[in-house]
């Protein structure tokens, strides 16, 4: 069965060389997913084709060691030619991760195809209208942020007016509610913001420093997994309390 039926976007690692004090990417993944991480994006702005297409290569064969092919996706960020380069190779690719300026969703739809994965960064000034009135045939999940401002993307809630625009809790709740496709959140997540983020009825988080720049990334992948599940739970336990007891 295709990844794209059945994926789990709780806890959403994206990364690249420039994220890791020099470590090599593939520990970081590594530790993620056996942590539980669910979902893994490599994201580099300063990293050659040949490098992504290594990069991919590498993420997909610890994935593959680790018995996860078919529960963890690897998605790309921004390159549809490095996935389709890495598929000729023969790499598993899940798919891939655009923003509002990259490559339109139906062009990688119809070149990564139907079993793939598309996510589209739902970062627009109108959020909430955009949300509520954007096609989503083409498209598997939002990503949006960001909930703090973070030196990872410095450039990501910049306004029409130059400010940073960050999203508050409550906009994200109305957000995960309209949204008629899943929603993952990021943009300065620490360990701190899983139980308020977990609340607001979001399909998961997403992190680039808070994994990749830990002095022990394997431990906190592990808590910020921990943390996100247990909120979970005590929230389904909760809604299942019956109003007659
Ligand atoms: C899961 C997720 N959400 C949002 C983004 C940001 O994508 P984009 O707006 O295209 O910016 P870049 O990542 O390309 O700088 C993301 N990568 N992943
Ligand atoms: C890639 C990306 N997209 C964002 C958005 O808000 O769309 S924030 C972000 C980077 C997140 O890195 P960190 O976890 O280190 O803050
Ligand atoms: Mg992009």
């Amino acid at each position: 069965m295709s990844i794209r039926k059945n994926f789990d976007l709780s806890a959403y690692l994206v990364v690249g060389p420039e994220n890791t004090k020099g470590r090599p990417v593939e520990t970081i993944i590594k530790d993620a997913i056996e942590s539980g991480f669910t979902c893994v994006q490599i994201r580099s702005k300063v990293a050659s084709a040949i490098e992504l297409i290594q990069l991919t290569r590498e993420a997909s064969e610890v994935i593959a060691q680790a018995g996860k092919s078919d529960e963890v996706a690897l998605l790309v960020n921004d390159r549809l030619d490095v996935i389709l380069a890495a598929r000729k190779q023969g790499i598993k690719v899940d798919g891939i991760h655009v923003g509002q300026s990259d490559i339109p969703v139906e062009v990688c739809r119809e070149y990564l195809g139907e079993d793939s994965i598309v996510g589209l960064s739902a970062r627009t000034h109108e959020l909430l209208e955009y949300i509520k009135t954007v096609d989503v045939s083409q498209i598997d999940y939002f990503g949006a942020g960001p909930l703090h401002e973070t030196k990872t993307k410095p450039d990501c809630g910049l306004d029409l007016d130059g400010k940073i625009v960050i999203r508050s809790l409550d906009e994200i709740s109305e957000l995960a509610q309209l949204s008629p496709i899943p929603l993952v959140i990021g943009g300065g997540v620490k360990l701190a913001d899983i139980p308020p983020l977990a609340e607001t009825g979001v399909e998961g988080f997403f992190v680039v420093s808070a994994v990749t720049e830990a002095d022990d990334p394997k431990l906190e992948a592990t808590n910020l997994v921990k943390t996100w599940n247990l909120h979970k739970l005590s929230q389904n336990k909760t809604n299942k309390i019956s109003p007659f007891i």
